[in-house]
C-alpha cells in the first residue's frame, strides 16, 4: 500500500484510559486503505470501541489519558487536527440509533449537523436528497424521527452522517439494537456506499457472518492488540479465533471440526454448501 493509498495509519499506538492500570491499546500498527471496507471483531474489552475513538478524536480529545504513538488520517496526525476538522474527514456512528437521532423529525435531523457545520443552505436540500437515498429512506423524509423503526433509525443515523460528505465512516456495533432484518439492511447500505461512493468503511460488530459477508479485510483484537488481520477466510481458518470466544460463521464453525481437510474454509451459507459437497464426495 501505497503512502497515498493510505487514509488511515496508526504507528505504534498505545492509549492507556485516565486512572487506569492497563492499556486499551497496546503498540497497535495498522494502515487502512482508501475505499477498504475493515471490520473488527474481538472479545469484550479488547480495544475495539477504543481504536475507533482514536480515529475520531475522541481520543484524546474527550477522554484524556495516556497517549504514546500517533493516529493519522490522511497523513495528518490526529492530535495536530482540531474535532471540526476530523469530523469532515470521518463520519461516526454509534451503536444505539435512539441516542444517536435527537430531533423530532427527519429533515430537522439532517439539517442539524449540517448547520452545525455551517454548510451553505444553498446546498443544503441537495446534500439532504442525496443522503436520504443513499441509504434508501427517501420515502421517510416527512416522518417524525419517534415513528421510525430501529433499522430506518440507524440509517438515518447514517444519512446523517452522509450530509457532511466524510470520506470515512465509522461504525461501532451499529446493529447491536436491530433484528437480523435491520441488520442485513444497515450492512446492504455500508456496502453500497462503499462500492457506490468509494466510503472507506470500518465497522465493529459481533455478528460475523454480516462482516464476513461484507468486508475486505478483518481485524481481530484481543487485550488492546492485533492477533489476527487479513481476508474474513484467512482470519475464519485461523484455529486462533476459536480460543477467544468469537461468535464466527456457524458454517465456518461446522468446518473447523472436520480438520486437517485441504478445501477452503467457507464462511457464507453457499460455501458452505459447496464445502459439505465437497466432503461428501471424497467420502465416496
Ligand atoms: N472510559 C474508560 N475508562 C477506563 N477504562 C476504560 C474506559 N473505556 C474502556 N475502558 C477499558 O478499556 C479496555 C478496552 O475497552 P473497549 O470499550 O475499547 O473494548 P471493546 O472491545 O470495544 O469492548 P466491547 O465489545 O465490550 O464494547 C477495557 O479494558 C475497558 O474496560
Amino acid at each position: 500500500m501505497t503512502a497515498a493509498e493510505t487514509i488511515i495509519q496508526f504507528e505504534q499506538f498505545t492509549y492507556c484510559y485516565p486512572n487506569s492500570q492497563h492499556s486499551a491499546l497496546n503498540n497497535v500498527e495498522l494502515k487502512i486503505k482508501k475505499g477498504s471496507f475493515v471490520g473488527f471483531t474481538g472479545p469484550a474489552g479488547a480495544g475495539k470501541t477504543t481504536l475507533l475513538k482514536s480515529i475520531n478524536g475522541i481520543i484524546p480529545y474527550f477522554e484524556g489519558g495516556a497517549v504514546g504513538g500517533s493516529v493519522y488520517i490522511k497523513g495528518r496526525p490526529v492530535r495536530d487536527m482540531s474535532l471540526p476538522q476530523i469530523s469532515r474527514v470521518v463520519g461516526t456512528v454509534l451503536d444505539d440509533p435512539e441516542a444517536q437521532v435527537i430531533c423530532l423529525d427527519v429533515e430537522q435531523e439532517l439539517a442539524f449537523g449540517m448547520e452545525n457545520f455551517g454548510i451553505d443552505p444553498s446546498e443544503m436540500e441537495q446534500r439532504m436528497v442525496t443522503a436520504l437515498s443513499s441509504v434508501g429512506i427517501a420515502h421517510l423524509r416527512g416522518r417524525s424521527t419517534h415513528s421510525l423503526s430501529g433499522g430506518e433509525k440507524q440509517r438515518l443515523a447514517i444519512a446523517a452522517a452522509l450530509v457532511i460528505q466524510p470520506e470515512i465512516l465509522i461504525l461501532d456495533e451499529p446493529t447491536s439494537e436491530l433484528d437480523p432484518l435491520g441488520s442485513e439492511e444497515v450492512f446492504k447500505v455500508l456496502r453500497r456506499l462503499n462500492i457506490e461512493q468509494g466510503i472507506t468503511v470500518l465497522v465493529t460488530e459481533q455478528k460475523t457472518d454480516l462482516l464476513a459477508s461484507c468486508c475486505h479485510r478483518l481485524v481481530v483484537l484481543n487485550q488492546g492488540s492485533i492477533l489476527l488481520d487479513g481476508s474474513p477466510g484467512e482470519v475464519f481458518k485461523d484455529k486462533n479465533i476459536l480460543q477467544l470466544g468469537v461468535a464466527i460463521p456457524q458454517v465456518t464453525e461446522l468446518a473447523h471440526q472436520f480438520d486437517n481437510l485441504d478445501i477452503d474454509m467457507p464462511i457464507t451459507l453457499e460455501e458452505g454448501v459447496q464445502y459439505c459437497q465437497t466432503l461428501l464426495n471424497q467420502r465416496r
